[in-house]
């Protein structure tokens, strides 16, 4: 699971209660947002800043979304019907 490091302490990455204003950005199933791990000032891999970067160009306005790449079923007895109204759409984000 990705982690980030604050001061002395190392986080596992919840926005629930810490974050910015990307833990606001919500799933596509055709996103024009990707989230990759980025190294920055150190090269220990446990480290990683995760980092979201556009697909496409993105208008004013528009809203960005990525991919949670969640499993269904992965959370017993939690289910969550995807709203995104890609044509391309799972059905399902849990
Ligand atoms: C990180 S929050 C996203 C921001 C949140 N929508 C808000 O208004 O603060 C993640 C939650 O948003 C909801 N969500 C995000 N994308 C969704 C989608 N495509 N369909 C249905 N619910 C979605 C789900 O409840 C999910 O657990």
């Amino acid at each position: 699971m990705a982690k980030y490091f604050d001061g002395d302490d190392l986080f596992i990455i919840d926005a629930k209660t810490k974050g910015n204003i990307g833990r606001f950005m919500n799933h596509s199933c055709n996103p024009n947002v990707m989230v990759q791990h980025v190294l920055v000032d150190t090269h220990d891999l446990r480290l990683p800043w995760v980092a979201f970067f556009t697909k496409t160009r993105v208008m004013a306005g528009e809203e960005m979304c990525w991919d949670y790449n969640y499993e269904v079923g992965m959370v017993k007895g939690r289910r969550i019907d995807c709203k995104c109204h890609a044509p391309n759409c799972r059905g399902r984000l849990l």
